[in-house]
């Protein structure tokens, strides 16, 4: 099982954007906008409720993974860096 940080997936995800890599799920929404972006995050984050009033911890860690990736996607179209977003913490 791969372990990635947040850290780590925002260097990665950076990078693909930038050589707009063929297949990546990435590069695809990117492509689709900040609509279609957000609309996976409100998705996502129902999803992460869901999960959390009716499934196990592991399956509510997986729901916020993915919600956490999709924020992600969303800084790079909006040219967003984490030191925009750590500044507010
Ligand atoms: N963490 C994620 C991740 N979480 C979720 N997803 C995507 O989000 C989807 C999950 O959302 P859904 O279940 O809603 O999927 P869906 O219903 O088919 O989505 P729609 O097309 O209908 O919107 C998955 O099928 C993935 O496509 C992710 N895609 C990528 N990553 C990470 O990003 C990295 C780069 O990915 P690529 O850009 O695809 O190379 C990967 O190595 C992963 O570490």
């Amino acid at each position: 099982m791969t372990s990635k940080s947040f850290e780590t997936l925002f260097g990665e995800l950076t990078a693909k954007a930038e050589r707009g890599e063929e297949g990546s799920r990435t590069v695809e929404l990117l492509g689709l906008g900040v609509h279609a972006i957000g609309k996976k995050i409100v998705e996502e984050a129902a999803e992460v409720w869901m999960a959390a009033e009716y499934e196990d911890g592991d399956r509510t860690a997986e729901e916020i993974s993915q919600l956490l990736y999709h924020v992600q996607v969303l800084m790079l179209a909006r040219g967003l860096a984490l030191e925009d977003v750590y500044k507010h913490l």
